[in-house]
């Protein structure tokens, strides 16, 4: 029965799939991913199901960040662990704020497909998707789509998991971030092992988004668990759906009501609070806390005025969902020197606007979602170092779009602390 409604949901329209030159290869592609080995273990995504539940009831903050695309080239230990040591150094300044306990879910392992606004570049070549479709150069031959680059997604993903397990049982080693504007070096230097706190153990979990369904449905376990019958993903903790394919007759929504992991769904300026209140009875048919997170991305100057209806909407149908604010895509712009980028007041101001809503309406502000990596970039202006326009093209590194650096992410932790107090 769950394999005939897997496939009615898979023949419902999909959007931003890449259309792969060979379908038959593509198909065999999927038929050898579908021998692999989950990479997620069904006890840890049940472990983060329990833990999201004490998120929806006000008993915990979630801290969800990493890459906004990852790449095979990054995928790399040091990238990795600064990375995680990065979660780690937020959610301890989150959690002595909230004095919650912080749920930590890395945007890693997996995190390689990339929605796009359009199907074109500047050059008219087809857009870049991610590594898992095709490769950044600007050649049509390596723009094409080539389905054996989820093969190799599958085995980086399985990597960096089996890096995640380890360096959480270790403890992870959190960068010292030198904040700007206290006397130190401009952009934030990062330190390891010399003086902060002794690594300990922890737990991260991993998350991407649901967007390749060629990959996503590759992977797949029977879970007879919970109330009825539902598949799992063996390839993520937690997945969202994205703003670009939230349509509610297509396959992304269609595909995550069949799963019995936690899911995401982005929610952006054009949402109405009766759509948003149909995402909510179809993706927690069962009243479970914590199933669903409605993650926001409205913008700073647009989130008080969008965000109240929504949250009234979901509250007044009881069902417990975590109310989590992603500061980053609502407040994407081009720099005069022709930079995608984000300002970190505006970051700010985004995540303002969210608490005080959530506190005016007596609701728990229970998460955030950003872009953000330890390493030292230069891709979102403002912060205390005051990054400016003419900084950007020095270290901007990111495959799609821009993140806070480590000094950054650390300084935006602080202003949320203020803001949990
Ligand atoms: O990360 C999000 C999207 O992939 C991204 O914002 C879309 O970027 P584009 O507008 O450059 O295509
Ligand atoms: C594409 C993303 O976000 P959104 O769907 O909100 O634009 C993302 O988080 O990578």
């Amino acid at each position: 029965m769950l394999a005939g409604r897997l496939s009615a949901a898979l023949a419902r329209p999909a959007a931003q799939q890449p259309c792969w030159p060979d379908a038959d290869r593509a198909e065999a592609v999927v038929g050898l991913l579908h021998e692999a080995e989950p990479i997620v273990a069904p006890e840890e995504t049940a472990r983060l199901s329990a833990r999201l539940a004490s998120v929806a009831r006000g008993e915990a903050f979630l801290l969800q960040g990493g890459d906004c695309a990852e790449t095979f080239a990054g995928n790399t230990e040091p990238h990795l662990r600064a990375n995680l040591g990065l979660l780690e150094r937020m959610g301890e300044v989150l959690a002595e704020a909230a004095g919650l306990p912080v749920v930590k879910i890395a945007r890693m392992a997996g995190q390689f497909a990339k929605p796009r606004s359009s199907t074109v570049d500047a050059l008219g070549l087809p857009v870049y998707r991610g590594d898992i479709v095709n490769s950044p150069e600007c050649t049509v031959a390596a723009r094409t789509p080539d389905p054996h680059r989820m093969l190799l997604a599958y085995a980086h993903a399985a990597g960096a998991m089996d890096l995640v397990r380890k360096l959480c049982a270790e403890g992870i080693e959190e960068p010292l971030v030198a904040l700007a504007g206290a006397g130190h070096p401009a952009r934030g230097e990062r330190r390891f092992g010399d003086g902060g706190r002794p690594a300990r153990p922890t737990e991260i979990y991993v998350s991407h988004e649901m967007l390749l369904l060629d990959y996503e449905r590759a992977v797949l376990w029977a879970d007879p668990g919970g109330p009825e019958p539902r598949l799992s993903s063996g390839l993520a903790h937690f997945l969202w759906i994205g703003e670009r394919t939230r349509q509610p007759d297509g396959a992304h929504i269609a595909f995550a009501e069949l799963l019995s992991n936690p899911i995401g769904l982005k929610l952006g300026p054009s949402c109405t609070p009766e759509e948003v209140a149909e995402y909510v009875r179809r993706l927690d048919p069962h009243r479970t806390p914590g199933r669903l997170t409605l993650v926001s991305r409205m913008g700073h100057a647009q989130v008080r005025e969008l965000l109240p209806p929504i949250v009234e909407k979901v509250t007044a149908s009881g069902h417990e969902v975590i109310w989590q604010c992603d500061p980053m895509h609502g407040n994407t712009r081009t720099s005069g020197n022709g930079y995608k980028t984000r300002h970190f007041g505006h970051v700010v101001a985004e995540l303002a606007g969210f608490f005080e809503v959530h506190r005016r309406l007596g609701t728990h502000a229970g998460g955030i979602h950003v872009e953000v990596t330890g390493d030292d970039v230069t891709e979102c202006l403002g912060g205390a170092a005051g990054l400016t326009e003419a900084d950007l093209p020095g270290r901007y590194l990111t495959a799609c779009d821009p993140r806070l650096n480590a000094g950054q992410s650390v300084e935006l932790a602080f202003a949320v602390a203020k803001m949990l107090r």
